[in-house]
C-alpha cells in the first residue's frame, strides 16, 4: 500500500487548482483521474463550446454585414468541420496537462477512485493511503425522472455530434440551453427552450435575462417557461416531446432532445459511506474552509461542492484554497462576493455582484443605472442588436454592487466592474478614468 500527503479525486480544474500550495510546499501528491486530464472545462466544457460560439459569433456578423454596406450570400455553415476544428483545438490539452503535472510532481494514477476508509482510497484494486484527501470529482447532468428520458442526450452529445440536426428540443431554461441553443440557431437548427419555472437562467439579474430572451426569440428561438415536459418518446424515426404550458397538453418534435436541467455533484460512485463522509442525497457537508464535516482529512472542491457556482475560475479558485488549507491547517475560506460570469450567447449576458433583486432583498439604498444603448455611438458603429447596461451603485458610499451587461463587448467590460468592487474603487472614479477612444469600454463613464 503506497502513501501519500494528498490523494486528490479527479484531474480537472479543482484538483489542478489543489497541487499548485502543496507541491510548493513539497508534499507527496497523487491524482486519481478516471477520463481525460483537465477535466469537464477543456475537454467537454468551456473551451469546445466556445470555440461553437466563436462561428456563431461570426454568422452573428455576417448576418449584419448589409449595415456596412457589405454584400454577401448566404452563409453555409460545415457543421462537420466546425466539429473537427472544435476537435483539433483542444486534442493536445489533456497531454499538455499530464507534462504540467509530471513537472510539478503529482504522481497522476488513471482510474475510478472510491474511498476504502477515512484515510484511504481504492483505485484499480490498489489501496492508497492519504493524510488528506480531496474530492474534486466535479457534475455531472441532474437525471430527469420522465418517462423517455433514456431518448435525451447531454452537452458532450452536442460538442461530438458531426450531424447537424433539424430541430431540438432542450429540457431546462439555464446557461447550456441557451449558449448551445444560439449556436444551433445561428446553424439553422429549430429550437425549443423548455424550462419548467416561471423565470429563466435563475442566477442572471431578470432584466438582463428578458433582453437576451427577445434576442433568443429574435433569431427564431422558442422559449417556454412553465413548460413540464410529460414524457418523450419515440414517433415516425424522431422524437416527441409532450409537455404542459398554459394547462395545455402540447407536443414538439425533434431529432435531439438535449438534458439541460442542471448539474448535480458527481459523488455517486464514491462509497462516501466508507471515508465517514456525510452527505444528503450527494451533497457533502462542508464547514467555510472546504472540510468535510464528519471528517477532517477530506476536502471538497468544485462541481462537487453542491452549493457555490458551477464555474470552472471557481473550481481552480476553491482547489487552490483547499491546497492552502492542506498546508496551512484550515484558516482559508471562499468568497465569491466579485466573481465576473458570462453567458456565452451571442451577444453574451455578463453579471458581476449583485443582481437589482437582491439588492433590494438585503436592503440596500440603491441607484439603479439602465441603459438601452443601442443608440450610443459604439453600438450603432457595430450594428449592434442588443446593447444594454444595468449598473447598481450603493448611494450612501458610491460603492458599485451589481453590473450587468448585455452585448456591448460585457464579457470583457465586466472584468473593469469586478476589478472595481474588489479593489473598493467608486463609481466616480471608475467613470474618471481616461478611457481610449473610441471603445467600448469608453462607454463605462456613461453608465453610471
Ligand atoms: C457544456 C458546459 C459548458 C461550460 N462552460 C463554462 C464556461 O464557459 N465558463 C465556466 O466558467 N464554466 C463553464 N462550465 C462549467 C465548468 O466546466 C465546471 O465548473 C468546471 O469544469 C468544474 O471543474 P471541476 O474540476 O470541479 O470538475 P471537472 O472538470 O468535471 O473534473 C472532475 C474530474 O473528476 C474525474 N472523476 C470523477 N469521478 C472520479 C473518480 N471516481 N475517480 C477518478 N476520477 C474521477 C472526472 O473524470 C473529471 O475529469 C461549463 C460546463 C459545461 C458542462
Ligand atoms: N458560461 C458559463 O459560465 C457556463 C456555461 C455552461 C455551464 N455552466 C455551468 O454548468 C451548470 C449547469 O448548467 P445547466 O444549464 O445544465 O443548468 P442551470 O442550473 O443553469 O439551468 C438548469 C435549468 O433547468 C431547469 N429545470 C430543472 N428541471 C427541469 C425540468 N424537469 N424541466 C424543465 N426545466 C427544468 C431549472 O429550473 C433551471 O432553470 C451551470 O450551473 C453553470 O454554472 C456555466
Amino acid at each position: 500500500m503506497k502513501k501519500y500527503d494528498v490523494v486528490i479525486l479527479g484531474g480537472g480544474n479543482a484538483g489542478m487548482g489543489v497541487t499548485v500550495a502543496t507541491r510548493a510546499a513539497g508534499l507527496s501528491v497523487a491524482m486519481i483521474e478516471a477520463r481525460e486530464l483537465g477535466g469537464t472545462c477543456p475537454n467537454r466544457g468551456c473551451t469546445p463550446k466556445k470555440v461553437l460560439v466563436a462561428a456563431a459569433h461570426a454568422l452573428h456578423e455576417i448576418e449584419r454585414a448589409d449595415r456596412h454596406g457589405i454584400a454577401i450570400g448566404r452563409p453555409r455553415l460545415d457543421w462537420r468541420a466546425l466539429i473537427e476544428r472544435e476537435k483539433d483545438i483542444i486534442d493536445d490539452i489533456p497531454s499538455r496537462l499530464s507534462g504540467l503535472m509530471a513537472k510539478r510532481g503529482v504522481d497522476v494514477i488513471v482510474g475510478e477512485a472510491s474511498f476504502m476508509g477515512s484515510n484511504a482510497i481504492g483505485v484499480d484494486g490498489r489501496k492508497l493511503e492519504a493524510s488528506s484527501i480531496v474530492i474534486a470529482t466535479g457534475s455531472k447532468p441532474r437525471s430527469l425522472p420522465i418517462p423517455g428520458a433514456d431518448h435525451m442526450t447531454i452537452s458532450d452529445d452536442v460538442l461530438n455530434d458531426p450531424v447537424l440536426p433539424h430541430a431540438v428540443v432542450f429540457v431546462g431554461g439555464g446557461v447550456i440551453a441557451f449558449e448551445l441553443g444560439h449556436v444551433y440557431a445561428r446553424a439553422g437548427v429549430d429550437v425549443t427552450i423548455l424550462e419548467a419555472l416561471p423565470h429563466l437562467l435563475g442566477a442572471f439579474d431578470a432584466d438582463a435575462v428578458a433582453q437576451i430572451r427577445s434576442e433568443s426569440e429574435r433569431i427564431g428561438i422558442r422559449v417556454r417557461t412553465l413548460a413540464w415536459v410529460k414524457k418523450i418518446e419515440k414517433a415516425e424515426g424522431r422524437l416527441r416531446v409532450t409537455f404542459v404550458a398554459d394547462g395545455v397538453e402540447r407536443a414538439v418534435d425533434a431529432d435531439r432532445v438535449v438534458n439541460c436541467a442542471g448539474r448535480v455533484a458527481n459523488v455517486e460512485g464514491l462509497d462516501l459511506g466508507a471515508g465517514v463522509v456525510v452527505h444528503r442525497e450527494g451533497r457533502i457537508e462542508i464547514d467555510d474552509h472546504l472540510r468535510s464535516r464528519s471528517n477532517p482529512d477530506v476536502y471538497v472542491c468544485g462541481d462537487a461542492v453542491w452549493n457555490s457556482p458551477q464555474l470552472s475560475p471557481v473550481a481552480t479558485y476553491e482547489g487552490g484554497i483547499v491546497g492552502r488549507n492542506i498546508v496551512d491547517g484550515p484558516r482559508h475560506r471562499p468568497d465569491y462576493g466579485q466573481i465576473p460570469s458570462a453567458l456565452y450567447t451571442v451577444p453574451a449576458l455578463a453579471g458581476v455582484g449583485l443582481t437589482e433583486a437582491k439588492a433590494k432583498e438585503q436592503g440596500l439604498g440603491v441607484k439603479v443605472h439602465v441603459n438601452d444603448m443601442r443608440g450610443w455611438l459604439s453600438a450603432r458603429t457595430y450594428a449592434e442588436t442588443v446593447a444594454w447596461s444595468k449598473i447598481i451603485v450603493e448611494e450612501a458610499t458610491d460603492r458599485i454592487v451589481g453590473a450587468h451587461i448585455v452585448g456591448h463587448a460585457g464579457e470583457e467590460l465586466i472584468h473593469l466592474f469586478a476589478l472595481a468592487m474588489k479593489h473598493g474603487i467608486t463609481a466616480s472614479q471608475l467613470s474618471d478614468m481616461v478611457y481610449g477612444f473610441p471603445t467600448f469600454s469608453s462607454d463605462i463613464r456613461n453608465m453610471m
